[in-house]
């Protein structure tokens, strides 16, 4: 009997120190990952991103939607927001993707890039109404973009190009010590849907 048959392989962490950064690929077949990215597109209310800049309110070109067990508030960007609730095409998704890394997550922030030239800046998701340390689970749907960590003491940088339904695990120390983004670039044409489920603190 081959005890790891079943065992879902972890992958390497991308990350040399102070983090844990896993990349397990693809996790679903290609047609269930268009059905999946054509289905959101559609059902999903996708609205443009506000953020404050500078104290400046500014509208994103990207956008976004927040999805949670309940309708939490959540501060991001300095904005706070509320969330819908979960659809069933949400659930079967975060249920694939707790399923893929053993993590549980109760909240989806999805972002939409409509093609390369939208990104998302150096940030950290180290936000105070989610739990400290806890996992983030990002599924990539759509057009390959190429995603960057940066060490916020050495400077370190490491990239990973997120593949059409993918998955990628970010946990432990990561928020504290990481900064990571989506650069623009000119070489993508189509769109990107990502999804990063997240654990919000019931106690905030
Ligand atoms: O689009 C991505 O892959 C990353 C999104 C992200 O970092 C975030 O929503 O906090
Ligand atoms: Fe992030």
């Amino acid at each position: 009997m081959n005890l790891f048959e079943t065992a879902d392989q972890v992958p390497d962490n991308l990350l040399p120190q102070d983090g844990t950064v896993h990349y397990y690929g693809p996790m679903m077949d290609l047609a269930t990952a268009d059905r999946y990215f054509d289905l959101l597109l559609q059902s999903i209310d996708w609205q443009n991103d506000e953020a404050m800049i500078f104290g400046k309110k500014i509208v994103t070109k990207r956008k976004v939607a927040w999805y949670a067990d309940k309708p939490f508030s959540y501060t991001y960007s300095k904005l706070t927001k509320t969330a819908h609730l979960w659809t069933p095409d949400l659930l079967k998704l975060k249920s694939l993707v707790e399923n893929h890394c053993g993590e549980r997550f109760n909240s989806c922030l999805l972002n939409l890039y409509h093609d390369g030239s939208e990104g998302m800046a150096w940030h950290s998701d180290g936000e105070r109404d989610l739990k400290r340390n806890g996992a983030i689970g990002s599924l990539s749907l759509g057009a390959a973009r190429k995603f960057a960590f940066k060490h916020k003491r050495t400077g370190q940088t490491v990239s990973r190009t997120l593949e059409h339904g993918a998955l990628l695990v970010m946990k432990d120390e990561t928020q504290s010590h990481w900064l990571h983004r989506l650069p623009p670039t000119k070489r993508v044409h189509d769109a990107r849907i990502n999804l990063t489920f997240r654990t919000i603190d019931e106690r905030t």
